[in-house]
């Protein structure tokens, strides 16, 4: 049934495909019998119809003919249209007449040798199908004719291909024999035919695909096969079945070639189904059968092809999962490289904490616009930095620095105080901790320490967390007691207080640049719950910005500014520089910026600092500079960190020292009714009384007992230090030191100098020393804000307690006022107008030592309710206590034995001094105490133990000088100093 269905569309289809053919030959005749006769007034695709009774008269025949073979139609019959347009009564010729014109054509036709056809075939009732053919093929013929004789240049012998229509009988019977031969088997290639030999039926079809393929052959090559061809195929003449194999073979490989996409989808479907199954129809056209082959071969080809791309997948597969398996490595090996580098850097930290280092972070801001070249050339992650110089791009520009931390231009202020806590957090645990900002003017060291101005509260800089931090760590401990000050927001508020003095202006570099160094020193005291006391300190520093006065275009004050910053800025650099350099003498005096962070550089403290360098390539010079002074910052070795505590024992034996001086200066007391005050009652009423004390421009700050800050900012001009609150021994002190150097110039930093002077009206030498040695002990907290403060006059200068007259005066190496010496002098006057609020003591059995005898005894007593167990610190605070009353003791009886007031040269003492070992004048007096022998003209030493001061030696008043610190000449014999 298939097969039927297979056949009937075959054949039709066959049919369509004569019919197509026929026509488009018709076309090609018409179109060139139109070439040479003109048009022949019918359709370009005309019908058989319409071809042939266009031609039935035989008069374009003979024109065509005629002028492909001049004179081949001798007579042509032909319509006078002329005389038919005059003559109405005009006949046209009669059919005969035109059968003239046929008969000529066919003649010479013939004559020509070329395919005739029957002079009937154009007759109107003898139309029938086939005919026209006939007609069309003799006109292409004559085209082939005419073709070839215009190659051959006209002469007439050349070889020509016959055109013939493959549709003739005699040609289709021909070729039907053709079919059952050897040769024509040979072209099927199907497995199918080898095994079944095809019907008759099939033969047919066979033969029809033959045909086809060679009419469809031939009317695209033009070949031309003629009846002496096929006979001699016929006869299996070798040429003739090679010429025809080879039409074939081409004609296949034609067709072939356009049906590919059919092949295409043909075989896809063929794979889709059973890939053994093999592709066999009895009925496969011959082009199916033929490509049969091609099948086979893409078949093969897709196989091989699939079976690469399958080997080829699984070697994807395979080193996909080498390549997986390498970056897993990789990446693990990363992990591992962060956790080294990260432990690397916490043992790095961990050997500089030991060796006491000083840690330098290095912070990058951004680039201000984005065109400019940066001269920064790599951050590395373990804390290197490349920086390049934009004079020598290339290798030999490059500087290698090495940081304990960088923070690149997008690092927040968060990632900067993440690194910055732990440090921070250590104050709470009784670590000194100094973090200061240096670098270009510009460079952004306020960005670091207090963030942008007006920014949110996330630029908030490290001033502001870390004191929140700092309340916050308080707030969860509770043993930590806040009272004046209870929230970050009161100590910004005292900051704001302190930064309204702060002088910011704008230069050509910044315009919003800090004339003066920023320090905020919060001071923490507290107790662990054993009891003992802690005693920190942190300083917050945000340095002025170095700058070069040409880049920076500052005029007058400004001016001025820049050289006192730039200075002070530079005794920093040799304060690092001896550090780095282990030199003895260290010129911490230098400046009062040093001075201040002489704890912290020198000190057991832990110390930051944050070099800031802009990324500008015109700032490569300070850039650089500012490098390798961090460099040099990061060699200097501090000793490891000390804790400052005191164990409750030390505190104890402290404590009664403190009661035992009370109590002999009680005793002391009635010989001067004048002076005597009330002594406060809590720290609160010491501190008031201390300020009720102060002269107005030197604010003293005092704290004791009990959990303590204070934040210190040291303001600018004019000098003075601000205490920004105080309460009942829990204090916060915020002051901002503003211009480190005074500006009127003092060569050296002011040197703290305290001067005893005795009382004229006859104040025993006993309490004066008594006094020095308890100011010592009370106000060891609060000197740091004392240092640096800028004591101009000798008008600032504070007292103490007790009745005494002592006076501690603060000044400058040098006078830089009339007032400074005058005040000195007027000081000797009116010391004794001072007033000292009376101390009232409290009543305790110390109270009661009235003689020399009971305070021996009480001394006996302390020293003897000391536990054994007492360590090192409670021996020497022992000795203390034996120093004091010793000096007590021989105070009283220098009282007794001297009445006059012994007048002595003062002895300068600078903040070193307080740290000094035992003073030698100190053990003289102790020796007297126990000797009772008097020494009558001893050499005074300087409080830091070293050289003795004569008291004629009169006092350097040279300026410049800068270390040892100088003394004032006016306080040279007219004062007694400690
Ligand atoms: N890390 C940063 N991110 C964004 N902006 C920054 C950064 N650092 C600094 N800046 C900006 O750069 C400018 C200069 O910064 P800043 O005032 O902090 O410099 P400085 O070193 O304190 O200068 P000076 O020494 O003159 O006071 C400011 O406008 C600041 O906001």
């Amino acid at each position: 049934m298939e097969s039927v269905t297979r056949t009937g569309f075959h054949d039709l289809n066959l049919a369509s495909r004569k019919a197509e053919e026929a026509a488009l030959r018709r076309y090609v005749a018409v179109a060139w019998l139109e070439t040479l006769v003109g048009p022949l007034g019918i359709s370009g695709q005309p019908s058989e119809k319409e071809f042939i009774s266009c031609l039935r008269n035989g008069l374009i025949l003979c024109n065509v003919i005629n002028k492909i073979h001049p004179g081949a139609v001798a007579k042509v019959v032909e319509i006078n249209s002329h005389a038919q347009s005059l003559n109405r009564e005009f006949q046209p010729p009669r059919a005969y007449q035109y059968f003239e014109n046929v008969r000529n054509f066919l003649v010479a036709v013939e004559e020509l040798k070329l395919p005739a056809f029957e002079a009937c075939d154009l007759e109107r009732d003898n139309l029938e199908a086939g005919s026209a053919s006939k007609v069309v093929d003799c006109i292409l013929a004559l085209k082939s004719y005419h073709e070839c004789k215009q190659i051959n240049c006209g002469n007439g012998n050349g070889y020509y291909k016959l055109t013939r229509s493959p549709m003739v009988m005699h040609s289709s019977t021909k070729i039907h024999s053709l079919a059952s031969s050897e040769s024509c088997r040979r072209l099927d290639m199907s497995a199918a035919c080898d095994k079944q030999p095809p019907s008759d039926g099939e033969n047919h079809k066979l033969e029809d695909t033959i045909v086809k393929l060679l009419a469809d052959y031939m009317v695209d090559t033009k070949e031309n096969i003629d009846d002496s061809f096929l006979g001699s195929f016929h006869n299996r003449n070798p040429d003739s079945v090679k010429v025809l194999s080879k039409m074939i073979s081409s004609c296949l490989e034609e067709k072939l070639q356009n049906k590919i996409p059919e092949l295409k989808s043909m075989f896809k479907d063929s794979l889709k189904e059973s890939t053994g199954s093999a592709v066999h129809s009895t009925s496969m056209p011959l082009e199916d059968i033929s490509s049969f082959g091609k099948i086979q071969d893409l078949k093969d080809l897709l196989s091989t092809t699939k079976r690469e791309f399958e080997d080829l997948q699984s070697q994807l597969q395979k080193d996909l999962k080498n390549i997986g398996s390498q970056v897993e490595g990789m990446s693990t090996a990363a992990v591992q490289y962060h956790k080294v580098a990260e432990e690397n850097r916490k043992l790095y930290n961990m050997v500089q904490d030991l060796k006491g280092n000083i840690r330098v972070f290095c912070r990058i801001r951004p680039a201000f616009c984005a065109g400019t070249r940066n001269v920064i050339d790599s951050i590395g992650e373990d804390g290197s930095l490349v920086i390049s110089d934009p004079l020598k791009p290339k290798k030999d520009g490059r500087k290698v620095f090495q940081f304990n931390r960088i923070f690149g231009p997008s690092a927040t202020q968060d990632d900067v105080f993440n690194d910055t806590q732990p440090l921070i957090r250590s104050v709470m645990d009784g670590y000194n901790v100094c973090i200061f900002a240096y670098g270009q003017t510009g460079s952004g060291k306020t960005y670091t320490m207090s963030g942008p101005s007006g920014g949110s509260t996330k630029d908030l800089g490290i001033n502001y967390q870390a004191l929140s931090d700092l309340f916050e760590i308080a707030n969860q401990r509770r043993d930590a007691t806040l009272l004046t000050v209870n929230s970050t927001s009161d100590v910004l508020n005292l900051m704001k207080y302190g930064e309204v003095n702060r002088v910011v202006c704008s230069t050509a570099i910044n315009n919003r640049s800090s004339r003066s160094h920023s320090i905020l020193t919060v001071h923490v005291h507290g107790k662990d719950p054993s009891g003992n006391m802690l005693r920190s300190c942190l300083h917050l520093v945000d340095l002025a910005g170095s700058e070069r006065v040409d880049k920076s275009e500052v005029t007058g004050d400004r001016l001025k500014e820049a050289q006192h910053i730039n200075k002070s800025l530079s005794c920093l650099g040799d304060v690092i520089t001896a550090l780095a350099q282990k030199n003895s003498h260290i010129p911490y005096r230098n400046s009062k910026l040093t001075l201040l962070l002489q704890d912290s550089l020198g000190g057991h403290a832990k110390t930051l600092m944050f070099a800031h360098v802009s990324p500008e390539e015109d700032s490569f010079g300070e850039t650089i500079s500012t490098l390798k002074f961090a460099q040099r910052v990061s060699t200097v070795e501090l000793g490891a960190a000390r804790l400052n505590k005191e164990c409750s024992e030390v505190m104890r034996l402290k404590e009664q020292i403190e009661n035992l001086k009370k109590a002999l200066a009680n005793k002391e007391a009635p010989s001067t009714p004048s002076y005597k005050i009330k002594e406060p009652k809590s720290p609160f009423d010491k501190q008031r009384a201390t300020i009720e004390r102060t002269p107005p421009r030197t604010r003293r700050l005092s704290i004791e007992n009990g959990s303590t800050m204070k934040s210190e900012k040291a303001m600018r001009t004019p000098p003075r230090t601000r205490r920004l609150s105080i309460e009942n021994g829990s204090t916060i002190k915020s002051e901002k030191a503003m211009n480190v150097e005074d500006r009127r110039g003092p060569k050296t930093p002011s040197t703290l100098t305290r001067v005893r002077r005795l009382s004229s009206e006859g104040k025993d030498n006993s309490q004066i020393k008594l006094s020095a040695d308890v100011s010592k002990s009370l106000h060891a907290s609060t000197v740091s804000a004392q240092k640096y403060s800028q004591f101009q006059d000798a008008e600032q200068f504070g007292n103490l307690s007790n009745g005494s007259s002592m006076t501690d005066i603060y000044h400058s190496k040098a006078p830089r006022s009339p007032t400074s010496s005058s005040f000195q002098k007027q000081a000797l006057k009116t010391d004794c107008r001072t007033k000292i609020p009376r101390l009232q003591l409290p009543n305790t059995p110390e109270t009661k030592v009235n003689t020399r005898n009971d305070i021996q005894n009480v001394m006996q007593s302390v020293i003897s309710t000391e536990p054994r167990t007492a360590n090192g610190k409670a021996s020497q605070i022992r000795k203390s206590l034996r120093t004091t009353i010793g000096k007590l003791i021989s105070g009283s009886e220098k009282r007794n034995l001297q009445n006059t007031l012994e007048v002595k040269p003062p002895v300068t003492r600078d903040i070193n001094d307080l740290k000094s070992p035992v003073m030698a004048h100190a053990k003289a007096a102790r020796r007297e105490s126990l000797t009772g022998v008097q020494t009558s003209d001893r050499s005074r030493r300087s409080s830091l133990g070293g050289k003795p001061i004569e008291s004629s030696t009169p006092m350097s008043n040279n300026r410049n000088a800068k270390t040892p610190p100088p003394v004032h000449p006016s306080t040279k014999t007219t004062k007694r100093w400690l």
